[in-house]
């Protein structure tokens, strides 16, 4: 079985985070491991308390993994700061792991900040380069290229932007997008390669932990080699099927169904634009 590693932070409430990333490996047949580098007390109403995890444990749960497992991609959530940040690139380098997603979390949907504002030129920096794919939501792709994102033209130019940092790929996620029919998610790499995923956008409270949910398939499917085209269409249709048949929990913002891939996966319901 192929080993994936979720380096992010846990959520009590069980819809994002770590949690939301195991239980995407689990669904997707791979074996999860995690290095957790913050530990918040969060449910679906919304951030309570965000404890980072002292950085000479969270060194030390990167070398329990690096040391003993097989890691065959990788996907980084929140971070928090610079010096974890930091500490995650270079053992990255260190254990040479291959096909690493960047969810680059910036502010959970509540508005709780989950990334220091000075650790976002850190994260540019030391991280992107080594991305294989870099997956922000709309308000994460400006706040990394400093472009307004408004049209096509200027998600591209957003996309163009993050790609100077290094990263191989960029998935602008469009969960925040303004169509009220349609949700629009677009791919684009260092050679020019692009696509663009549409679905129909679900009328729902219930999207805690979308981000997280997929870009942990987006690591599952590369971890067992599939390409940029098949893990995108794969993640796509898992987050697609995890809102659709999302879980009436608690009081807020719910979690997604990590199961309903599994049981109602319509392979039919999104389409390549281009
Ligand atoms: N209401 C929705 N209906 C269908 N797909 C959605 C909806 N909200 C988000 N998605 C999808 O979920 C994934 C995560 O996107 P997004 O919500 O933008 O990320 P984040 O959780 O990081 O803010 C994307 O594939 C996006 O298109
Ligand atoms: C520990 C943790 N990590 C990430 C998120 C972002 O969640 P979302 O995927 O909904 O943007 C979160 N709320 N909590």
């Amino acid at each position: 079985m192929k080993q994936v590693l979720t380096i992010a932070g846990s959520d009590s409430g069980g819809g994002a985070g770590i949690q939301a990333d195991i239980k995407t490996f689990q669904e997707l047949d791979v074996f999860g491991t995690s290095v957790i580098t913050a530990v918040t007390a969060q449910n679906t109403r919304g951030v309570i308390d965000v404890a980072p995890v002292p950085i000479e444990n969270i060194e030390k749960q990167l070398q329990a993994v690096g040391d003993d497992f097989d890691i065959a991609a990788v996907k980084t959530g929140m971070l928090f700061d610079a010096v974890t940040i930091r500490t995650v690139a270079d053992s990255i380098k260190h254990y040479n792991w291959q096909r690493l997603v960047v969810d680059p979390v910036m502010i959970a949907k509540g508005g709780a900040s989950l990334l220091k504002e000075e650790a976002k030129d850190s994260l540019i920096k030391h991280l992107l380069p080594l991305a294989t794919l870099v997956t922000p939501n709309i308000p994460e792709a400006e706040a990394l290229s400093g472009i307004q994102i408004y049209n096509e033209q200027t998600r591209r130019m957003a996309a163009e932007q993050i790609l100077k940092s290094g990263a191989q790929g960029v998935l602008i996620k469009g969960g925040h997008g303004a169509d009220p029919d349609f949700t629009e998610d677009f791919y684009l790499d260092q050679h020019g390669g692009s696509l663009v995923l549409r679905s129909s956008r679900i009328q729902t409270k219930h999207t805690h932990g979308t981000g997280c949910t997929f870009s942990a398939a987006l690591a599952a499917e590369f971890a067992k080699g599939k390409s940029i085209e098949e893990a995108f269409l794969t993640a796509k249709q898992f987050i697609q099927s995890a809102i659709e048949h999302s879980l009436n929990i608690g009081a807020g913002h719910g979690p997604t169904n990590h199961s309903a891939y599994r049981h109602y996966a319509q392979k039919e319901m999104i389409r390549y634009v281009h």
